[in-house]
């Protein structure tokens, strides 16, 4: 299905929105005409940008895909992610040791040229980001209620996250950094967040209110998301089952968001840390992607960048992992261990299951390859001829996204056109007949 599925997409359903929703904000032309005109943009960009998964068959992929878990490859996830993360349950973000070359040292520079990078964050007195909101330290402190443990709403690798309420009654989340004066890398990542954040805005992305850095307190302050994170979801917390459609829906804007950083953005942005607990949903179930302290701004003039391997176990390129070149397919990737996330509910690796079950990603693939894909759905779900259908298509897509070789996995944009054709597809079998 190509851009004209758009049209079909902005039919009757209750929580459809036109696309001009989806893009940056000023945007207007419709659909089609954003979609042709930023992949003109992708195209000269990047020659791997251009490359699709070029039709290859299912079967064909798997064989690719098995081999990126074959015994003795040092470099396949499971061996790398045993590597990098004993504990790979809790999945949190791990900082790879090995540091790539420096042919991305032109970005750098340009990056750096632009004063994206350090030039507006360099000392240490209280300041806030050009045309972003102005925060103070007393007025963050009254927000959070002096930082409240009562209002930690979570913990990340590189801070903590506190829910706050502005005087004119905003709800924001505080992403306070972790204290370490030793370590010039979390900092580093922290401002590689906001100087991120500055340059996007779009519906299906946390948006962005301000920083503030005042003595040894690094803060960001961004939108709140009222209803938790995809895995608790995924992991029932909330105490109700993420209905199917649901998760076809979250599929859905977490490639719009994708598709956004990748091709629409000012600069293309590589996210670098796609997974589920960095899904936040709204509370009519909209998900918005967050927490940009990976992100890297993709090459304009070249077809990767080298960079030392960042991202969380369980969703790592393998090729990244084992070249160090990082492109927008990384995400792709990320996002295809997120598509078979959001069917089986399981987390990507599951220590605990027998060795043929614990990387889900593969598990599923195999089970798909013998036309079992219905068996990895997860148990909580209902079974029937839409779901059927979905989980199929859905997988066909994985598969695609999960591609050992990043040239053979299709754009972010692809991946959306496919779900939108899926959910039409879903919603046709999944309505009522009249009797
Ligand atoms: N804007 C927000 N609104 C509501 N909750 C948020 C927001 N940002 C983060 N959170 C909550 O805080 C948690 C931690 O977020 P954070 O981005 O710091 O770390 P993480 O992604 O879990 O881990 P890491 O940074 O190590 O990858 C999230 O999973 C989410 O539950």
């Amino acid at each position: 299905m190509r851009s004209g599925s758009s049209s079909s997409n902005a039919g009757s359903a209750p929580r459809r929105r036109p696309m001009s929703d989806l893009i940056c904000a000023g945007a207007s032309a419709s659909a089609s005409d954003d979609l042709s005109r930023y992949s003109v943009a992708t195209t000269t960009a990047s020659s791997e940008r251009s490359s699709g998964s070029s039709g290859r068959g299912a079967a064909a992929f798997l064989d690719a895909f098995r081999s990126c878990f074959a015994p003795g490859d040092a470099r396949s996830p499971e061996t790398s992610l045993s590597d990098v993360d004993s504990d790979a349950s809790h999945q949190h973000s791990q900082s790879l040791s090995s540091q790539g070359s420096t042919s991305g040292s032109t970005f750098e520079s340009r990056r750096s040229a632009r004063g994206l990078y350090g030039s507006t964050l360099r000392n240490s007195s209280e300041r806030e980001i050009p045309g972003d909101r102005k925060f103070t330290l007393p007025e963050i402190q009254k927000a959070t209620k002096n930082f409240s443990p009562n209002l930690k709403i979570g913990q990340g690798g590189s801070g903590t996250v506190y829910k706050g309420q502005l005087s004119d009654g905003t709800l924001v989340a505080v992403k306070r950094a972790k204290k370490n004066m030793y370590d010039k890398h979390m900092g580093h990542e922290f401002r590689n967040e906001i100087e991120t954040l500055r340059c996007i805005e779009h519906l299906n992305l946390v948006r962005f209110h301000g920083f503030l850095e005042f003595g040894g307190e690094q803060l960001i302050i961004v939108e709140y998301v009222p209803n938790g994170n995809l895995r608790e979801h995924l992991e029932g917390l909330n105490g109700k089952v993420l209905e199917f459609s649901v998760r076809l829906e979250i599929a859905i804007d977490v490639a719009h968001a994708i598709t956004y950083l990748h091709t629409y953005s000012d600069q293309p942005v590589i996210h670098r840390d796609i997974k589920s607990s960095n899904i936040l949903l709204t509370n009519n179930c909209r998900a918005k992607v967050a927490d940009f302290g990976f992100a890297k701004l993709a090459p304009t003039d070249a077809t990767h960048v080298s960079t030392q391997v960042k991202g969380t176990a369980g969703y790592l390129d393998p090729e990244y992992l084992r070249t160090y070149q990082l492109t927008e397919k990384s995400d792709v990737y990320s996002f295809g261990v997120l598509l078979v996330e959001l069917v089986t509910g399981r987390r990507p690796i599951e220590p605990k299951r027998a060795i043929v079950e614990r990387v889900t990603a593969k598990w599923a693939m195999e089970k798909f390859s013998k036309g079992d894909a219905i068996l990895t759905l997860d148990p909580n779900l209902e079974v029937n001829d839409a779901t059927n259908l979905a989980i199929e298509k859905m997988y066909e897509l994985a598969l695609q996204c999960l591609a050992p070789k990043k040239r053979n996995r299709p754009s972010m944009r692809r991946c959306a056109e496919i779900l939108w054709s899926i959910r039409k597809d879903y919603r046709e079998l999944a309505r009522p007949t009249s009797s």
